[in-house]
């Protein structure tokens, strides 16, 4: 069941890691892993995708293009199937944080210092855990029963984290404007990815529109709604307005599904870059979307 931005409240809890470990059955963790690896270059291919890198161009970045995507979402699947085993033993966030750190240090590594993953590395691999945790108790990995164990398992500890001063430039964009931090939307159970990015999906995917229309009209969904910190780190809080009003006129006039919705999403794309604009935050909220609909299909 999908909540209303309820923040994550219940305290850490859940049955023994060695308990845990023993359910899951063997080879679940690649599994995962792949599908996380799988949604990054799903993420990755996309065009047209205003701002943001893909095979076509770097968009508005200067200082990576798609081979160093592709270097960092390589290295980083053994970080997916780490958190993956964490998330089904139920450990606490303290550890999976720590995961984290080492996978940041890893992607920094493949692609010589180069934030690329950043944002990924934190909502995929939370979602890697939840998804752990799902299966550890023999459920199905639906988006509904992944959040609910996100909240269940790691809320209480994500809300207290949200607290702290983020020296990053996402975290000093959303204090300095008043926006919900990536670590806020996390203690949320990520509220743009459930519940405005995952409806587009699933009413683009109903209407029979093809994997490109679905995965862009779920994308320019959340380009409209999401406090993305990247967009106001680099166009302040002008620079996420115009990104957004951008994305309502796309979607008012038919969005993927209308006549022409490419060239008109590769003009957006061109005026995007022109402004140096990059919604880094919404490229990692398609991820998410692209990692539940893979993982909705392992059994
Ligand atoms: C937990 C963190 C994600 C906390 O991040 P914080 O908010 O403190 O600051 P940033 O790391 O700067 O920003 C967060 C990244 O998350 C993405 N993002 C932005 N807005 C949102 C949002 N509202 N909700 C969810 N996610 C959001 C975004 O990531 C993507 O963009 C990055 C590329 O940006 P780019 O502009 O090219 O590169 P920069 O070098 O940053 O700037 P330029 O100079 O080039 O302009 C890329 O990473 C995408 O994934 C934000 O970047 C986490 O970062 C954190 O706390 N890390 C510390 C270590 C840690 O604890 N890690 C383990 C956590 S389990
Ligand atoms: N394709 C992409 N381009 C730029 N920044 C990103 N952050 C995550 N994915 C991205």
């Amino acid at each position: 069941m999908l909540r209303m931005n309820t923040p994550l409240a219940s305290k850490h809890h859940g049955p023994t890691p060695a308990a845990a470990a023993h359910a899951l059955p063997a080879g679940q963790g690649t599994l995962v892993a792949r599908a996380a690896v799988l949604a990054l270059h799903d993420e990755l291919a996309l065009a047209p995708k205003p701002g943001l890198v893909s095979f076509a161009d770097s968009g508005s970045h200067d200082d990576m293009d798609a081979q160093t995507f592709l270097r960092s979402l390589m290295a980083l699947r053994g970080y997916f199937g780490a958190i993956h085993g964490l998330g089904a033993q139920g450990a606490p966030f303290a550890a999976l944080e720590r995961c984290g750190i080492a996978a940041e240090a890893t992607m920094l590594q493949a692609t010589q210092g180069i934030n690329t993953h950043r944002g990924a590395i934190f909502i995929l691999g939370l979602l890697c855990a939840a998804v752990g945790r799902v299966q550890a108790h023999g459920g199905a990995a639906t988006p509904e029963a992944v959040r609910d164990a996100l909240r269940a398992t790691w809320g209480a500890e994500l809300a207290e984290r949200a607290q702290r001063t983020s020296q990053l430039p996402g975290g000093v964009a959303a204090r300095r404007w008043g926006l919900r931090s990536a670590s806020e939307e996390a203690a949320l159970a990520f509220p743009a990815v459930f519940e405005v990015g995952l409806p587009a999906w699933r009413q683009a995917q109903s209407a029979g529109w093809s994997h490109q229309q679905v995965q862009a009209q779920a994308f320019f969904a959340l380009l409209g709604q999401l406090d993305d910190c990247n967009l106001a780190h680099r166009g302040g809080l002008k620079g996420l307005h115009w990104a957004r009003a951008q994305a309502h006129g796309f979607l008012a006039v038919g969005g993927a599904g209308a006549p022409g919705w490419e060239a008109s999403a590769w003009a957006l794309h061109r005026r995007f870059v022109a402004r140096r604009l990059s919604p880094g935050g919404c490229a990692d909220g398609l991820s998410a979307l692209c990692f539940l609909q893979r993982v909705g299909r392992i059994a």
